[in-house]
């Protein structure tokens, strides 16, 4: 039999007084995937991922974590929202022994070592947290999760204070996850990473689901996109594209300018400057295919 979905949420709602921070949310995430939530600021996210970790109840809609109906006490789930719970006056090391006695896990001190090495954190295994900087929490926030041996790890804005090292770090760290069959759900206002992590991702508006599925699915519906177009020849560049059917002159008029097309247009435009003589050496998104879905739902759904 396969292994159940980690997530299965079917028509979640979520209500602090009057407002309306879930409104029907559905959701799968399959075991081994990894998939990002994303939404402007007040869009529902850590009040999902909140559910998911069975910090609060939903009021209405079924949520199944690992196969059960969620708020029975889970084995299997770890995570943090709005940063790790972390001792200060504590040693990284011993916050991760005081978080395994608390939890009553009879696991081996070399544990501890394999998670603190993990995310990175070995150098500094024996220092008092109160100097960690936010990266630093983020990483040990991630090691007492990794303690945990998840098969659904729940993150929110995990890359929050990461240097490019560090996020690279923690990108690999989930990605040998996944690769072992562990779902991670994570949020970030960051595109470029949730691209470079995520094989699904929901964007949620509103407390409202207003896409969720792969990133390709996302690129395809994609309309026409912004990009820079940069050439040997500026001048007879801008007479081809003012010429060129389904493509526009959409930003400055300078020697590096914006055109905007849908792909196939692009693709025309990109052979006939060769046609002519014309060298193409910078052509890219002005913005990436997921950060303009995301502007593009985000303001369709606020403008309804
Ligand atoms: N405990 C709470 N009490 C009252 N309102 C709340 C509570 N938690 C969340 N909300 C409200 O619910 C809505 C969703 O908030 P949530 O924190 O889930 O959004 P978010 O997408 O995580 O936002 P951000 O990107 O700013 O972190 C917001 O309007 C927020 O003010």
């Amino acid at each position: 039999m396969d292994a159940p979905l980690a997530v299965r949420a079917r028509g979640i709602t979520k209500c602090f007084g009057d407002v309306v921070a879930l409104d029907g949310v559905d959701l799968d995430v399959a075991p081994g995937q990894i998939h990002g939530l994303v939404g402007p600021n007040g869009a529902g996210k850590t009040t999902l991922l909140g559910l998911l970790l069975s910090l609060a109840v939903a009021d209405e809609g079924t949520l199944e974590i690992l196969g059960a109906p969620a708020g029975r006490p889970l084995g299997g789930v770890a995570g943090f929202v709005d940063g790790p719970g972390l001792y200060p006056s504590l040693t990284a090391r011993q916050n991760l022994a005081a978080l395994l006695a608390l939890r009553g896990r009879d696991r081996k001190t070399s544990a501890i070592d394999d998670a603190l090495g993990e995310v990175g954190l070995t150098d500094v295994a024996d220092d008092r947290v109160r100097g960690f900087s936010l990266g630093m929490r983020q990483r040990l926030g991630l090691a007492a999760a990794l303690l945990a041996e998840p098969r659904l790890l729940v993150l929110d804005e995990p890359a929050n204070g990461l240097d490019p090292a560090g996020k690279q770090h923690v990108h690999g760290v989930l990605g040998r996850l996944a690769g072992r069959g562990t779902a991670v759900v994570l949020s970030s206002h960051r595109m470029d990473d949730l691209e470079a992590l995520c094989a699904e991702v929901t964007i949620l508006a509103t407390g409202r689901v207003v896409f969720t599925g792969p990133l390709a699915k996302l690129s395809a519906e994609n309309g026409e996109l912004d990009y820079r177009l940069r050439t040997s020849d500026p001048d007879r560049a801008r007479a081809l594209v003012a010429g060129a059917p389904g493509v526009r002159l959409a930003g400055p008029d300078a020697d590096v300018f914006v055109v905007r097309a849908l792909t196939p247009a692009l693709d025309d435009l990109v052979l006939r400057l060769a046609r002519e003589g014309v060298a193409v050496r910078e052509l890219a998104p002005v913005v990436s295919p997921l950060e303009a879905a995301f502007l593009a739902l985000t303001d369709r759904e606020a403008g309804r």
